[in-house]
């Protein structure tokens, strides 16, 4: 029996740790595959992932996604090796200490978090629209709900750093606004359903791995925010979700609820540039 062209099939980026972990192990309990696309390795003494990376139930391609080249060789491969994807979970990102650039030489967590997610979206559309359930869900945040400005020029360049309210906070919002703006265009024309989805505040902190989370929200995290599972079950919800057909394509989910999108008027911006960078560098 082909396991793989009947399996449920969900791609997943930053699979192996934080959010993307957590959402990674509750679909195999529910004998999902997982197609990982993951920069480090997946933890050796975590036995349901050891056996599941056995028994090909969970599949890994390497790549850091801020590295158009690394995902170039993973996105490849899993073009060639994989039959179908029913849920593309673009989640890898994070919250980095310092402005510091990909290299294709713009803002990290801009190519992370706002660019990768698109270039992976076009290179796997074809394995979604073999799948049933054809549906995209952008991992993004509600930080940004209190800014006041945005200057769509600062994202690829900026000229100041704050840890989690500035780059991190505008990339997310430019990932969801790209996710408004071609929503309709995916649905109408793919039959695909994209959304953006806020996966709440968790507690992802690591011992020794230098945080670009502010001390403050540090320790609010450790006394307050909740493990990982909460953000995967949010995650999870809105595309397999017993509310799922209430959400509609293009829409921005907080606590699972469709909320109104800040800065709308910069959605055509951020997804012509985002495109553009993906047809002139990416495909070239
Ligand atoms: C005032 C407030 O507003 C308070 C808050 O609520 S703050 C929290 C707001 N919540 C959000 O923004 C929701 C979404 N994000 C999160 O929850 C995140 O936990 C966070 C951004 C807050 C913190 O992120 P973080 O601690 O830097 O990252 P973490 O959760 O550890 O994930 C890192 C993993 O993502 C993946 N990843 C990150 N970058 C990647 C890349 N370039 N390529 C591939 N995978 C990548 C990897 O799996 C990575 O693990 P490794 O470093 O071992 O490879």
């Amino acid at each position: 029996m082909d396991t793989k062209s009947l399996a449920r099939v969900a791609c997943i980026t930053g699979a192996n740790h934080g959010i993307g972990l957590a959402l990674t192990h509750r679909l195999l309990e529910e004998q999902w595959q997982v197609i990982a696309i993951i920069r480090s390795s997946f933890a050796t003494d975590d036995i349901q992932i050891q056996q599941a990376i056995q028994d090909q139930r969970l599949r890994i391609y390497v790549a850091d996604v801020s590295d158009f080249e690394q995902l170039r060789t993973a996105l490849t491969q899993i073009q060639a090796r994989e039959i179908h994807i029913d849920i593309l979970y673009n989640n890898a990102g994070g919250s980095y200490p310092e402005l510091s650039f990909s290299p294709q030489g713009r803002e990290l967590h801009f190519d992370t978090q706002t660019v990768a997610p698109y270039i992976i979206l076009k290179e796997l559309e074809k394995l979604l629209q073999q799948g049933n359930l054809r549906t995209v869900i952008n991992t993004s945040s509600a930080v940004f709900a209190t800014r006041l400005t945005f200057d769509p020029d600062q994202l690829e360049h900026p000229t100041t750093f704050k840890p989690l309210i500035g780059a991190y906070a505008t990339a997310k919002l430019a990932l969801s606004l790209w996710t408004s703006e071609r929503a309709s265009e995916f649905e109408h024309l793919k039959g695909m359903k994209l959304l953006s989805v806020d996966p709440g505040g968790n507690n992802t902190l690591r011992s020794g791995k230098k945080s670009g989370i502010p001390f403050f929200i540090q320790i609010l995290t450790r006394l307050f925010f909740p493990a990982p599972t909460h953000g995967a079950s949010l995650l999870y919800d809105a595309a397999l979700g017993e509310n799922r057909s209430l959400l509609v394509a293009g829409d921005y989910i907080v606590k699972g609820k469709t909320t109104r999108l800040k800065f709308k008027q910069s959605a055509s911006i951020i997804s012509e540039r985002v495109h553009r960078i993906y047809e002139q560098e990416y495909k070239r």
